[in-house]
């Protein structure tokens, strides 16, 4: 990377924290806004700066839309097979979502149904939020659990280890070319799929979801009008002791293993990536991915407590470290300091 796509990244990185760090005051506002649009209105310090924030991302986005844009229309002079331009030549850039989007424009352009820069923009944000700021808070959270659970850790990378040096590996195989055999390999980890799914239950990384009643209904007797603007909060489920039982908030991973448990928590109990029609398009590749990364982080690294964590857990009550409040997706507040061990395994 040169030094001044550096700086763009550096820069993308401030704002795009700015609308994801807000202040109590800013989140405040925020929740307001998605039923009053307010935000417009006040002349606050915390509301420009969130503004100029959103505004900024979007206009990097749209610089990079712009580029893209360029780029295809001059590849598109020089390559033999124009619908194809991603995949082949010494430009390509790989089958990335942004070429795509813009190839597909121009078909749809054929149809009349055109998509203009800016959804193209949006649809790169939700996408870079959608994907990476909930992979990056379930990593961030699996990380605490590991450190104040050492058991745990030990035992989720003996399973790792396992793994990494079996012939089951596809990695140790360069024989196999089976299609999805490493999602396969990974999927079949059992304790690590435990793993995961109980981290994104307690630690479900979207806070809220929004919805607004197309029509009339009634859920369990409460009337919502069409209309109404609905605020969903995925953790309510996950950790509602109806649900999971009485040991809701503990961590038990174990518990995936029960049948009984499964059953009592049905289809809905678990809402990490909501369900439905708007169901996380990204949710197996999240997962997938989650898994990818703490294969990769345990078979090399031993992950220790630090004073911050242990001081932050004393001030509130041992079980947590503080959570940054209000926003849109669980953060620890400020930083989570962990000691890292490499180890010398031979994998
Ligand atoms: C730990 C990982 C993830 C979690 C916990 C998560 C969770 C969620 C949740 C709760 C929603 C809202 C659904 C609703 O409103 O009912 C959502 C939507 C979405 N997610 Fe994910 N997500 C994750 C990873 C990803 C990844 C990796 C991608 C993309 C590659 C992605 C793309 C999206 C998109 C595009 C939507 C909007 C879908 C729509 O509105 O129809 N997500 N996700």
């Amino acid at each position: 990377m040169d030094s001044q796509s550096h700086l763009a990244v550096c820069s993308f990185m401030t704002h795009y924290h700015r609308i994801l760090d807000q202040s109590p005051l800013s989140g405040l506002i925020t929740l307001l806004n998605t039923t009053i649009p307010i935000r417009r209105f006040l002349p606050l310090e915390a509301n420009r700066g969130y503004q100029f924030a959103c505004r900024e991302v979007k206009r990097m986005t749209l610089e990079c839309v712009h580029q893209r844009e360029r780029e295809v229309s001059l590849l598109a002079t020089t390559a033999d097979n124009k619908d194809d331009l991603t995949l082949h030549g010494p430009e390509s850039r790989g089958r990335d979502m942004l070429t795509m989007l813009i190839q597909e424009r121009k078909n749809l352009l054929k149809t009349d149904d055109e998509m203009t820069d800016l959804e193209i923009c949006d649809q790169l944000l939700v996408f870079v939020v959608g994907s990476h700021e909930t992979t990056a808070s379930s990593l961030t959270w699996a990380i605490f659990v590991l450190v104040t659970r050492p058991e745990i850790q030990e035992k989720l990378r003996a399973e790792i280890i396992q793994f990494v040096t079996s012939p089951s590996n596809p990695d140790n195989n360069p024989q196999t070319d089976e299609e999805g055999a490493y999602y396969n390999a990974i999927e079949s980890l059992p304790y690590l799929h435990n793993f995961s799914r109980e981290l994104m239950r307690l630690y479900c990384p979207v806070t809220a979801s929004w919805r607004e009643a197309a029509k009339d209904l009634t859920i369990c007797g409460t009337f919502i009008p069409a209309g109404t603007a609905i605020h969903f909060l995925p953790a309510v489920v996950n950790l509602s002791q109806k649900v999971w039982g009485k040991d809701a908030d503990e961590f038990r991973p174990e518990r995936w293993d029960s049948q009984e448990e499964l059953t009592r928590m049905g289809p809905y109990g678990f809402m990490a990536f909501s369900h439905g029609p708007r169901v996380c398009i990204g949710k197996h590749y999240g997962q997938f991915n989650f898994k990818m990364m703490l294969v990769e982080l345990l078979s090399q690294f031993r992950f220790g407590s630090s004073e911050e964590i242990e001081r932050d857990l004393e001030r509130n009550g041992g079980r947590m470290v503080g959570v940054q409040n209000p926003g849109p997706s669980l953060r620890p507040r400020g930083k989570m300091m962990v000691s890292v061990e490499k180890l010398g395994l031979e994998v």
